[in-house]
């Protein structure tokens, strides 16, 4: 569905994308994360024909952004971090008129309309004016927007950002059930780490305008980071002597040892067995399992959180925004 070479962009002296080879099979759902200024909404752009590149290729449903640029966005739909409805008008007609914009027949541009507008949860709203629509609506407005020529690949560039946590699990779960619906293929772009890990089943991290891993969540972690098993004794000299008998890589801070496993729920039992059964009896045990941060920190030496953004730790999840 997208190949690219070696795809490139300066501005002037800025090297915003520097040289991505990119490959999105049918059907796969794909975010691109990384810190502000890392490239990924100039990669969106030069895949959505909106800007071209200074060097290298990029093929889209089958077409060369460049050259055939017509055919790519027919068969794209691209929803990016502004509003894309006028505000003055009623939600359905802003749909209604997109779909005669690609070249529907009334009557199937307000089916398809009113399709877009149930599965997107808008039924309540859809005949009211934009301008009174939440921003969690407006965005859901906006997926729809970019949906209504029944595109086979759609492009988000940070379709959460801006809402506050309830809004976006919401617009989540609708981005997911829209594409088991359609089967469409579905590129974003995220600051959210929770959300990049919990709806990509792969992540392209990007950093400097260059692709740094490429895997899916569960992969990244586990090659780059791993889990860390905390246990606690109660005496010193069994820390030592638990640290002497396990072969996993392990630091030991007086009474505690910290175990790097790639994968420690399964493992824990038998290693807390192991030990008793040695007389070593384990006082209190810790998981912890990584997140993407932690694998972006190993890559780069760097926190997603530094550098141009801040973090906002809500209830649920770890954000970034810019500072
Ligand atoms: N039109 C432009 N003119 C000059 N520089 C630009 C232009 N567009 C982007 N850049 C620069 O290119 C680099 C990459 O920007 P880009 O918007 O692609 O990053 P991003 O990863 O999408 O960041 P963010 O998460 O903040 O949206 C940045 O240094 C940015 O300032």
């Amino acid at each position: 569905m997208i190949e690219t070479h070696e795809l490139t962009r300066h501005f002037k002296d800025v090297h915003a994308v520097q040289g991505i080879n990119l490959t999105v099979a049918p059907g796969e759902l794909v975010a691109l994360l990384g810190p502000n200024g890392a490239g990924k909404s100039t990669t969106l752009r030069m895949l959505t024909t909106l800007i071209p590149p200074t060097s290298g290729t990029a093929e889209v449903a089958g077409f060369d952004v460049v050259r055939q640029q017509r055919e790519v966005r027919q068969r794209i739909g691209y929803i990016g971090q502004g509003n894309g409805a006028a505000h003055s008008q009623r939600g359905r007609d802003e749909l209604i008129s997109q779909g005669r914009a690609y070249g529907l027949k009334v009557a199937a541009a307000r089916e398809r309309a009113g399709e877009l507008i149930d599965s997107l949860g808008l039924g309540e709203v859809a005949d009211r004016t934009v301008s009174t629509l939440s921003g969690g609506q407006r965005r859901r407005l906006d997926i729809a927007m970019g949906l209504i020529h029944a595109p086979e690949l759609l492009f988000l560039d940070e379709p959460s950002t801006g809402l506050d946590p309830q809004n976006r699990a919401n617009l989540q779960e609708h981005i997911m059930q829209l594409r088991k619906q359609h089967e469409t293929t579905i590129v974003l772009t995220t600051h959210y780490l929770d959300e990049a890990d919990s709806m990509a089943e792969r992540i392209i991290v990007i950093d400097h305008g260059r692709i740094i891993a490429d895997d899916t969540p569960a992969r990244l972690k586990t090659e780059h980071v791993g889990d860390r098993i905390i246990l606690g004794f109660d005496h010193e000299t069994d820390a030592a002597a638990a640290s002497a008998r396990l072969p996993h890589q392990i630091h030991r801070s007086g009474t505690q040892l910290t175990i790097t496993v790639p994968d420690a729920p399964r493992l824990v039992p038998d290693l807390l067995e192991d030990l008793r059964s040695a007389g070593l009896p384990v006082a209190e045990v810790e998981v912890r399992r990584p997140t993407l941060d932690d694998v972006f920190l190993k890559l780069t030496g760097r926190s997603l959180r530094e550098g141009g953004a801040t973090a906002e730790t809500t209830d649920r999840d770890t954000t970034l925004v810019e500072a």
